[in-house]
């Protein structure tokens, strides 16, 4: 057993498109969502020691809750419980959160999932990614799609996932207005619930072959959410005056997302439109591509 502090990814995640083509009876939504993940996150990191203990720092540390019902204790709980409490020595887990708390691109989930990867890590556990997947799920219907971390599209209520292949790394700047929207409301005020699912993936996924596809797919939550936080319009006209190729909501908002041909251009926009902006949440970021090891070590 490895006792040494390691630090962990936690990757926010972005919905490119996000459909919602059905309702289960439960109240859940089926949607088809092709999601990508960025460099930019959260970072949790882990180390054996005398007792639990969990700390949180970063700019949104006191957006989150410190007892048990953080995504990250009960990542931790869930996995001691099924792997039983022999092999699961105390543990001291340090959060550095990054990413804004209820805001489209999950992470909370993240969180979650990096918890587990790197407890099975630091426990040597022999914990398959089916079970893996059922213990996220039971977390929330973000987390199996986190813990894959690669750029993907996701069915059901968003834990039937197909991994797409060769998708390149997309210049990212996100835009958080500073206005939590909560996810169950978004999903509550939809006024259509049987939409189309999504359009073939195009051949070629970079820049241009992800714009043109964009252009024709949605998000069916951007509506929902807007209606409740006018900010999100705000952010959106923020990214598109800034020269993004393409903009739109993540999730279920309020983050959204600008498309940019380049590293340098996506920075050059956000210092922009931070600079017009100084109090909100505006990211530089690259998505993670097909091939990146989204799981290693930071
Ligand atoms: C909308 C999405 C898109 O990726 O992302 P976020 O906006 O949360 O980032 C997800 O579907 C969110 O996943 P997650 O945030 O894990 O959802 P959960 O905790 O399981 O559920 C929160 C609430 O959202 C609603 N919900 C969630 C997922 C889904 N497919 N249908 C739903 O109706 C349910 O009302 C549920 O009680
Ligand atoms: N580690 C965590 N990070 C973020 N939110 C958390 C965490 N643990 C619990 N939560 C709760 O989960 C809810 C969803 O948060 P989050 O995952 O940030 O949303 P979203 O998926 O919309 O980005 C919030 O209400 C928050 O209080």
């Amino acid at each position: 057993m490895n006792s040494g502090a390691r630090t962990w990814a936690a990757h926010a995640k972005i919905n490119l498109a996000l459909h919602v083509t059905g309702r289960r009876d439960d109240g859940y939504h089926r949607i088809e969502s092709l999601a990508v993940f960025t460099r930019f996150g959260d970072r949790v990191e882990t180390e054996l020691a005398d007792s639990d203990t969990f700390s949180v720092s970063g700019r949104y540390a006191s957006a989150v809750p410190l007892d048990d019902s953080n995504l990250v204790l009960r990542a931790r709980d869930a996995l001691r419980k099924e792997a039983g409490l022999q092999g699961t020595p105390p543990v001291a887990i340090r959060l550095e959160k990054n990413l804004p708390v209820a805001a489209g691109i999950g992470g909370g989930s993240s969180d979650a999932a990096a918890v587990l990867r790197g407890l099975i890590r630091i426990w040597n556990l022999d914990i398959d990614n089916a079970v893996l997947a059922r213990i996220g799920l039971a977390l929330g219907a973000d987390v199996p799609m986190c813990l894959a971390a690669k750029p993907l599209i996701a069915r059901g209520i968003g834990e039937e996932l197909s991994m797409v292949p060769d998708f390149s790394s997309l210049g990212l700047v996100l835009v958080n207005p500073g206005t939590a929207v909560a996810t169950a409301d978004v999903f509550k005020a939809l006024a259509r619930r049987d939409n189309e699912g999504l359009p073939p993936l195009p051949r070629v996924l970079d820049f241009h072959g992800v714009r043109n596809w964009l252009e024709i797919t949605r998000n069916d939550l951007e509506p929902a959410a807007l209606a409740m936080q006018p900010a999100i319009g705000r952010a959106l006209s923020q990214l598109t005056r800034a020269g993004a190729g393409f903009a739109r909501m993540s999730g279920s908002g309020a983050t959204c997302f600008g498309l940019f041909e380049t590293g340098n251009v996506a920075k050059r926009a956000a210092a922009e439109i931070r600079g017009r902006q100084p109090d909100w949440f505006v990211a530089a970021t690259r998505s993670l591509t097909s091939e990146a090891d989204p799981h290693g070590q930071d």
